[in-house]
């Protein structure tokens, strides 16, 4: 449901063009009216709240002053742009933002004319928008404005430093925003953290920031002699900031700040001054993550996306969760600190995540060990790989989605080099409420095309702890254990560690005409499916498959000889998968079976409840029983 919170302002906005209506001294109440909503909207509806909050004023000023969507806006990530959202025609729509059938948690292009860009994964803001200006120059003559806003987070990873250094000799009009709140999802890191970090808190930068405001007369008007003006801004610049030049510059950018991207008056009438500066500029603007909001501000790494909270203290309303059985992530999180206090050569990698894969705890308690790349998947890999080399053994750990990449990096540097990395792609299948930008989709299917890897997916917590045991142990290779995102089955996860040979599976149960083949976490939703079959009198066969790669061509001998039909179940693309590997087995071993393949069909998802997708793509234990019957009547 919509809120019901007096909105004197925000009521009156469907778009951009009723907000440029506005007078300026009302944008501070629209912007204090647009984060209540958020607030209110967000804590019965989870999503990413602290972005969002911190990005409330830029959204305002932004579209006040340019005039989008002629003017096109793209965000980085996009998880922080509700207001952008709210103030799009959205706010409406707002209260079934993520879920089923509702709007998207990032900008998609198909749902609504100001997302410029879609997006989801991080970086890739500047290269869209330097791409539709260089279009917009050739098609148009340059008429209409491109202006990128990114993250202090996002702008370490590769692709967005890919894109200035072009940009920066590509005479193309470009606005970047920088959105410095000094924080990723977890603290930010990296050399160009703490060059951020000097910028703002450098005391002579701004002493020198004030010079300069005051020669300007106070006001952002810089007239006819703009240019003679901003060169001086620049060569000021140059020379104060802890003599280091200044990096942005030094990629041709023209870079004014850093200002206060709350003070939404200043923003606006700034952003309506560069305006018209021509070539590529890069505003630097302060904000903070959580803005106006005591307990986000406080806790930015938990606000980063709280689930649901009290709207007015902000204490997170926890499930009852005594008895419930560990996130997988956690699993990962115990398991890799337990290992790496037996096996000195183990160290562990995330790209940006170690909170969302819980590499945190090792970070903890072996810092030298655990290492936080930021956000770079391409280098986590080479990274891994680099080490490896020298005999370490890395668990690079990266969510599924964002290990699509580093795909190059897995064949040309580790697989191709036979390099002992672990991969643990968390979130693997279909994440939920984040939709299709970050659905672990594809990982089965485009790891089973390269050789020399072992690809796992075990079936409960237990099974990862076994597997990453098993991965570690001299002369594995690369390894692949992938997992869902959220809590498998079992509360007894933690079992004495037990070697699994690679290419192994097991019979769960045996089965008479029918059988099915799962692997990894949607073998649970199997078994339910046996249980339920066998109330009916079907017995159905169930094995878990566990790795992809190498393939249990023993057991497959077994149960082509058995039985002539065969549902497989996984909970990744159908085309190249487990089921396809199945097919290509049955076509080499000239068998003969009616085999029927359940997982993600050959399209992109929607977002939704975990358990909503699984039952749209039919592999959900309804899905498998329905299956099953239908395969038993023809
Ligand atoms: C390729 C990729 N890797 C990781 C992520 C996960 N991720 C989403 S937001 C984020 C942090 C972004 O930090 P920043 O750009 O500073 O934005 P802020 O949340 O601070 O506004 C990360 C790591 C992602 N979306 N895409
Ligand atoms: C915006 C983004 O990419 C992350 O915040 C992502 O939504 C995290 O997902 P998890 O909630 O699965 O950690
Ligand atoms: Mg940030």
């Amino acid at each position: 449901m919509t809120p019901q919170i007096p909105l004197k302002l925000l009521n009156k906005i469907n778009s951009p063009a009723d907000l440029r209506l506005l007078r300026e001294d009302e944008l501070p109440l629209l912007c204090s009216e647009i984060r209540q909503f958020i607030i209110e909207v967000i804590s019965s509806n989870p999503g990413h709240l602290g972005a969002s909050l911190g990005a409330v004023e830029l959204a305002v000023a932004i579209h006040y002053a340019f005039n989008t969507p002629v003017d096109k806006l793209i965000w980085d990530v996009g998880h922080q742009a509700y207001a952008h959202k709210i103030i799009t025609g959205r706010r409406d729509a707002f209260h079934t933002n993520r879920t089923y059938g509702g709007i998207s948690g990032f900008p998609k292009m198909s749902e609504n004319e100001y997302d410029a860009f879609g997006v989801g994964h991080s970086s890739t803001s500047i290269s869209a928008a330097l791409g539709m200006a260089t279009a917009a120059r050739l098609l148009n003559g340059n008429n209409e404005q491109h202006i990128a806003v990114i993250g202090d987070g996002a702008m370490t990873g590769g692709m967005a430093m890919e894109a200035l250094n072009n940009a920066g000799v590509s005479n193309t009009n470009l606005l970047v925003i920088l959105n410095d709140n000094g924080i990723a999802i977890d603290k930010n890191v990296g050399a160009l953290r703490e060059y951020l970090l000097d910028i703002v808190t450098s005391r002579a930068y701004n002493k020198l920031k004030d010079k300069v405001w005051k020669m300007m007369g106070g006001n952002t008007s810089y007239g006819k002699n703009s240019r003679a003006v901003v060169k001086q801004i620049g060569n000021a610049l140059k020379s104060t900031i802890l003599n280091k030049s200044n990096l942005f510059e030094a990629f041709n950018f023209r870079y004014f700040g850093p200002v206060d991207g709350h003070d939404v008056v200043r923003l606006t009438k700034l952003l309506h001054d560069i305006r018209n500066i021509p070539g590529p500029r890069l505003l630097h603007v302060i904000t903070v993550k959580g803005k106006g909001f005591e307990k986000a501000e406080q806790d930015q790494i938990l606000y980063h996306s709280p689930g649901m909270f009290d709207k007015t203290t902000g204490e997170i309303i926890e499930k009852p969760c005594k008895s419930l059985p560990p996130k997988y992530q956690h699993v990962f999180g115990k398991t890799i600190i337990e290992l790496a206090e037996k096996n000195p050569k183990i160290v562990g990698v995330t790209p940006a995540m170690p909170s969302g894969c819980s590499l945190n705890m090792m970070m903890s308690v072996m810092p030298h060990r655990a290492f936080d790349v930021g956000i770079a998947e391409q280098h986590a890999v080479t990274f891994s790989a680099g080490m490896a080399a020298r005999g370490l053994i890395p668990f690079c750990n990266i969510y599924s989605s964002f290990m699509q990449r580093a795909y190059d990096q897995v064949i040309h540097d580790v697989a191709l080099q036979g390099l002992q990395v672990v991969f643990c792609l968390d979130r693997g299948g279909l994440v939920g409420e984040d939709g299709p930008t970050h659905h672990g989709a594809y990982d089965l299917a485009y790891f089973r095309a390269i050789p020399g890897l072992t690809i796992a997916a075990p079936m409960n917590e237990a099974e990862l702890r076994h597997l990453m045991y098993t991965a570690q142990l001299d002369g594995k290779g690369p390894f692949v254990i992938r997992y869902p995102r959220g809590r498998g089955l079992s509360t007894d996860w933690k079992k004495p560690f037990m070697e699994i040979t690679a290419g192994t599976g097991r019979k769960l149960r045996d089965g008479e005409g029918v059988a099915i083949l799962s692997i990894g976490h949607p073998g649970n939703f199997a078994a339910e499916a046996c249980d339920i079959l066998q109330r009916d009198g079907i017995l159905a066969g169930h094995y878990d498959m566990r790795f992809l790669k190498p393939l249990d061509e023993q057991l497959l001998h077994g149960v082509f000889k058995k039985y002539n039909r065969i549902v497989t179940v996984e909970d990744g693309t159908i085309n190249g998968g487990l089921g396809s590997a199945v097919l290509e087995f049955m076509a080499a071993g000239n068998y003969q079976a009616r085999v029927v393949r359940l997982g993600i069909p050959d399209e992109f998802i929607t977002q939704g409840k975990p358990e909503e997708l699984y039952a749209l793509c039919g592999f959900d234990t309804d899905g498998i029983v329905r299956t099953v019957r239908s395969m038993l009547n023809s």
